[in-house]
């Protein structure tokens, strides 16, 4: 794999979308047939390669339900591509869904061993680095409350300061620098600088802020209705993602116009 941590190898994934069932008679023949197929099938993601190299900080662009969070799925192993393969090397630390690995009866304090032991980290390393992720969390005062009693945004402050203070070999992050308060953002920004600058740590990043992708990656993928539309160096991406943004938005304002100049007001 050379210094190739990430390899996603021609992934695709199908979703079947079910569908409310109405018993019309035609449902009822479906039923008893073999061939029942009334649940859609629906292509999420198609034919998707791309490689990450150690060190790199990938970002990963694209319009709503371009595939995005469900790549970030398959590389961190929560979902199986139904075809295609993708190849990890290291520990992977993902932060994809606000209180993924957390138990909400479970207080900060557990919670931070639970999701330690479930990232694979032995105690004693969550021991050593127990008080920094209380500290970069901010929730002291709360470390002894159970989960439920959190707020969103506490919750994802510790799911932050958890992820990011255990130094893993892929950090697999999903819009989540956008939690927080202003203040708590900037910290979070820091220490993904931080990581990013000591090289250890390959980031693979979805977000929706080109402000963001164009700091921290230097790679980039924009992805397109569950394909990649563009791969390459970040700045390449993020000019031509930012052009098709733009353009794309002075087609929908043209065409308001137009839709508009002929309504009476
Ligand atoms: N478990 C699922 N079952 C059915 N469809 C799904 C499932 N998960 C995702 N999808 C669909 O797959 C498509 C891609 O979803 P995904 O969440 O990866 O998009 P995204 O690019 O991350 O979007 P956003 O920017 O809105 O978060 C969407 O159309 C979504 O509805």
């Amino acid at each position: 794999m050379s210094r190739k941590v990430v390899i996603v190898d021609d992934v695709s994934i199908k979703f079947l979308l079910k569908k409310e069932r109405q018993f019309s008679k035609k449902k009822i023949t479906n039923l008893f047939s073999r061939n029942n197929k009334s649940d859609d099938e629906f292509w999420a993601v198609r034919n998707v390669s791309f490689d990450v190299e150690k060190g790199d900080r990938l970002g990963i662009l694209g319009l709503n339900g371009a595939g995005k969070s469900t790549i970030l799925k398959m590389i961190a192993g929560v979902m199986k591509p139904t075809l295609g393969s993708v190849k990890t090397k290291g520990r992977i630390v993902p932060l994809i869904e606000l209180g993924a690995g957390f138990n909400s009866r479970y207080t900060g304090r557990e919670n931070i061993y639970l999701r330690g032991a479930v990232l694979g980290y032995p105690k004693e390393f969550i021991e050593k680095k127990f008080d920094k992720i209380v500290e970069f969390s901010e929730l002291k005062k709360f470390i002894d409350v159970p989960l439920e009693k959190y707020s969103s945004g506490m919750k994802s402050k510790l799911g932050f300061a958890i992820s990011t203070m255990v130094e893993p070999d892929i950090l697999i992050l999903d819009e989540v620098l956008s939690v927080g308060d202003a203040k708590f953002k900037k910290k979070s920004f820091a220490r993904m600088m931080e990581l990013i600058e000591n090289e250890r740590t390959t980031v693979l990043f979805v977000s929706h802020s080109l402000g963001q992708v164009r700091k921290l990656c230097n790679k980039a993928v924009w992805m397109e209705k569950g394909k990649v539309k563009m791969v390459g160096e970040s700045k390449e991406v993020c000019d031509a993602y930012a052009n098709y943004t733009a353009s794309s938005g002075k087609r929908k304002e043209r065409r308001a116009k137009v839709q508009n100049s002929g309504k009476i007001s």
